[in-house]
């Protein structure tokens, strides 16, 4: 068996990032930037007002100082004309600042009679002007690769991007086996029961910026199972779930390797999710992920999360982990790297006591997995202990 860092490597080299495509605007949020984008323009491209108020030059600020006022700029609109010393112009938030001016003098603080305002004692307390450029200059540059975010979003739209460069999202076919279950919705007989991880993994995978696509179930037949990986041909990657074990009806392996699979490996030594197998099929990357639920979201956590990003072009990187004390102690670990659903508050790591790799809504009420290495003593409440947030 290998280890979860071999398995790991060993899937990084089955996938390649993705290519480029243009997508608007408005479908560009939690994409991957796929390549430098510019700034078209200064933001703001002109000086600007701050604030709502009176456009001056500093020249004469003092409280009790009068001022003409003998124009009005409004965002949009700019009043073209030279302010001199003792004269103002009416100037409201975003507006051009006319020329002559270098300073806001806000509204709260001059008394306005008919043309003439009057400073009171707080009239200087800052210029309230948005230099040209002060944001961002034509020519600044976002760097890819990047996974957009709102703000992002904002950014781009302010700079004039319309149309963004994005790594194409993974397509992953998911392909649930076994002749036990049936779709959520659906009415199983009395040896059946509802798939689940599929639908766990599917979430993962669009939370991640993939496109999963769930395939009708295979059934625990050679035909079955081959018509499922006819189905998934076009995937960039297949994820097969079930059937990976050494039971009679675990028939995942051999036909997908009667389908031209080039296997990697098979078995990792972790906890859950021994039976793991990955391998080149046709055009696409495959991986055997096991049955049990709770074995297939971790591996989707460990080692389908990491592949997706490299896919989308933001490098290979494993899951990442913080370290934090253990708020309750933890029996010794065995032979494999174990994976324990936990949850992590400001007292530390609790620990589950049940880890059936069966049980998912032990998984529902963790917030992460701590990880303990291979042959990893007992520890005691307060030592430290690595996790990788869910
Ligand atoms: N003799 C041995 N038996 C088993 C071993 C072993 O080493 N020797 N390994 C165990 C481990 S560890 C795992 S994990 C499972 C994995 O087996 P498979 O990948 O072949 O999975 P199945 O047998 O098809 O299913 C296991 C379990 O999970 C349920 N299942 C499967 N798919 C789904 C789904 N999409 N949604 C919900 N539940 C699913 C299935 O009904 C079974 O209960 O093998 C152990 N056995
Ligand atoms: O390794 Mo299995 O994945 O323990 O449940």
């Amino acid at each position: 068996m290998i280890s979860v860092a071999e398995a790991l490597d060993q899937l990084f080299a089955l996938v390649t990032p993705l290519p480029a495509e243009d997508v608007p605007l408005t479908q560009a949020n939690g994409r991957v930037l796929a390549s430098d984008v510019t700034a078209m323009r200064n933001q703001p491209p002109f000086a600007a007002s701050a604030m709502d108020g009176y456009a001056v030059s500093r020249t004469l600020i003092k409280p009790g100082q009068t001022y003409e006022v003998i124009g009005e700029a409004a965002a949009g609109h700019r009043w073209d004309g030279t302010v001199g010393p003792a004269q103002a112009v009416r100037i409201f938030t975003g507006a051009p600042l006319p020329d002559g001016a270098d300073h806001v003098i806000i509204q709260e603080n001059i008394t306005r009679d008919g043309n003439a305002i009057t400073l009171d004692a707080s009239a200087n307390d800052k210029p309230h002007v948005r230099p040209a450029g002060a944001d961002f200059h034509a020519g600044d540059v976002i760097k890819a690769p990047r996974l957009l975010a709102p703000s992002d979003i904002a950014l781009l739209a302010a700079m004039n991007i319309a149309t963004v460069p994005v790594t194409h999202r993974p397509i992953v076919a998911i392909i649930a086996t076994g002749d036990e279950l049936v779709q959520p919705g659906e009415t199983p007989n009395d040896d059946q029961i509802i798939a689940s991880n599929s639908y766990g993994l599917a979430a993962l995978l669009a939370n991640l910026g993939a496109h999963p696509r769930l395939l009708p179930i295979a059934r625990d037949t050679t035909a079955s199972l081959e018509l499922a990986f006819d189905l998934a041909a076009d995937a960039d990657l297949i994820v097969t779930i079930g059937g990976a074990s050494v039971g009679d009806h675990d028939l995942v392996g051999q036909v997908a390797q009667a389908k031209g699979m080039d296997r990697s490996f098979y078995k990792v030594a972790m906890r859950p999710g021994k039976p793991l197998m990955a391998g080149r099929m046709g055009n696409a990357a495959m991986v055997g992920l096991p049955g049990n639920p709770v074995s297939a979201m971790v591996c989707g956590h460990i080692f389908i999360a990491p592949l997706i990003r490299k896919m989308l072009g933001l490098g290979q990187t494993s899951a990442p982990r913080e370290t934090h004390p253990l708020a309750k102690d933890a029996p010794r670990n065995g032979p494999r790297e174990h994976y324990m659903r936990a949850h992590i508050s400001t007292n530390g790591v609790t620990i589950f006591d049940r880890q059936d790799s069966a049980l998912l809504s032990v998984l529902a009420e963790a917030n992460c997995l701590a990880v303990r290495p291979i042959n990893d003593p007992a520890r005691k409440t307060g030592d430290a202990i690595d996790i990788i947030r869910l």
